[in-house]
């Protein structure tokens, strides 16, 4: 297994926030596959949402994290919330390196996101409903996925951190990453 650290979670839980610092104390280099995306683009994902539909953003997130096994290492990749859900990304993910799951309730999320327009899938009159149907989807393919996982809900961000560099250096050493 390669040495990059995959943080995967639903929307709002702390993947690209978390991402950007974890990296920056490893110094890791910093991965975002929505920031990516929308850089190769040249279009924001609302709007590629908008013009070509969800099957094609899907199309390109899968096709983005294919390219990158055996390509990178020593990287922290934060990916987008629906990544890990489309069959045959899991298997991906994990080959990449250590996979973390960051879990955050309900309540959080909508925290989190409420304020945000930029995520075309939580524009709906109904948030509430739209997280909790989602969240249900997806929890299995995140916990599938995931070597580690982490609740986020009562912890900051340097608190997930430490976390995840503690869980991470304990496999490191088993596994001879
Ligand atoms: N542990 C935390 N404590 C407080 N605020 C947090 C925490 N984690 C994330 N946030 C805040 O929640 C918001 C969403 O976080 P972020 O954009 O990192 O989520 P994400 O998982 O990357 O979402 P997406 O899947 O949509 O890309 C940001 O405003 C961020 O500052
Ligand atoms: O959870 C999702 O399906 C998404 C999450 C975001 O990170 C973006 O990848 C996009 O808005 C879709
Ligand atoms: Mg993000």
């Amino acid at each position: 297994m390669a040495d990059n650290i995959i943080l995967i979670g639903f929307m709002g839980s702390g993947k690209t926030s978390v991402g950007k610092l974890l990296a920056k104390s490893l110094s890791f280099q910093f991965i975002d596959t929505d920031e990516e995306i929308e850089e190769k683009n040249k279009m924001k994902i609302s709007k590629i949402f908008d013009v070509y539909g969800e099957e094609y953003f899907r199309d390109l997130e899968t096709n983005y994290i294919k390219n990158l096994i055996h390509h990178i290492q020593s990287s922290v990749i934060s990916t987008g919330g629906g990544l890990p859900v489309r069959e045959g990304n899991s298997e991906i993910l994990r080959e990449l390196g250590v996979v973390v799951y960051l879990k955050a309730r309900k309540e959080t999320i909508i925290n989190r996101v409420k304020e945000d327009d930029t995520r075309p899938l939580l524009q709906t009159d109904d948030l509430e409903g739209r997280v909790n149907s989602l969240l249900t989807l997806r929890e299995p393919s995140y916990r599938e996925t995931a070597h580690i996982e982490i609740e986020t809900d009562d912890l900051s961000i340097s608190e997930i951190i430490s976390e995840i560099m503690g869980q991470y250096h304990d496999m490191v050493k088993k596994d001879n990453l």
